[in-house]
């Protein structure tokens, strides 16, 4: 385990759900429950439309703002896309970059979450670069080959980038939705993995400094013994996070419950 400093990053991802207006309920709800801690940070993801409505509630509370997807252009005839310049005016530090559902449903290939990444770095916004395995490809043994590929692809423009230009999720894609999450054990392995790539890729610095968030069915009844975990630097919430009160809890884990 390292001895750096990596701050919690607890992370609601809204995907395509609630209003503008229930968003700013959730953040006043959200900020009277969890304060402006300063010992973990709290990022929500809302739908681009949000974005700029939600810059000025989102600052005052002490949250960061992410986007859910992103261009790697500057600009241009991309009908339905969003440039990390747009995405940096609406006050984003983060971008998610590479989700299950994005690679799964919308069919982005490894080579668009290279691009991605490498342009989000470039350009000054955080890629939250998702990575995951599918439930036949654990049952195959090949979850580290595949996150591996993912890895290579998705960090293959990179030079050494500074730990906190950088974050990575796993999310195995079979957590997701379904409200069956990887066991703390089966979480810290890939967790232990994702570091070790990244020392073998960078050096010591950047694998002891990025942080790798959990994703897939995290709850309040499990953050406990997720973030017990010493590769757990925190976690991508779907579900869970469409609710202040639940959420809350999330971002209120205690890392003593847990068996880490
Ligand atoms: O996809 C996720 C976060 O990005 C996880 O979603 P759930 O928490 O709903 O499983």
């Amino acid at each position: 385990m390292s001895t750096n400093a990596r701050t919690p990053l607890m992370a609601a991802n809204w995907k395509m759900h609630l209003s503008v207006a229930e968003a700013i309920s959730f953040i006043a709800a959200l900020h009277e429950r969890v304060g402006s801690s300063q010992d973990r940070e709290v990022l929500i993801a809302p739908p681009f439309t949000h974005l700029w409505p939600l810059r000025e509630t989102m600052a005052a509370a002490g949250f960061s703002l992410a986007a859910q997807n992103c261009h790697w252009e500057p600009q241009g005839a991309f009908t339905g896309e969003v440039s990390l310049s747009m995405i940096r005016e609406t006050g984003c530090r983060y971008v998610i970059v590479g989700h299950s559902e994005r690679r799964h449903i919308f069919g982005e290939p490894d080579e668009w979450i290279g691009l991605k990444t490498a342009a989000a770095l470039a350009r000054g916004v955080v890629p939250i670069v998702c990575i995951g395995e599918k439930i036949e490809e654990r049952e195959a043994g090949l979850t580290e080959e595949v996150l591996q590929r993912q890895l290579t692809a998705a960090l293959d423009k990179v030079s050494v980038p500074s730990a906190d230009a950088l974050v990575i999720a796993y999310e195995p894609v079979w957590a997701i939705g379904t409200g069956k999450t990887a066991t703390p054990q089966q979480a810290q392995e890939a967790h232990a993995f994702v570091r070790q790539w990244l020392e073998k890729r960078f050096d010591k610095a950047v694998a002891n400094g990025v942080r790798i968030l959990y994703g897939g069915s995290v709850k309040p009844d499990n953050v406990d013994d997720l973030m017990a975990q010493p590769d757990i630097d925190g976690a991508l919430v779907g579900g869970a996070s469409l609710k202040a009160s639940s959420f809350a809890r999330i971002v209120q884990f205690t890392r003593s419950a847990g068996n880490g």
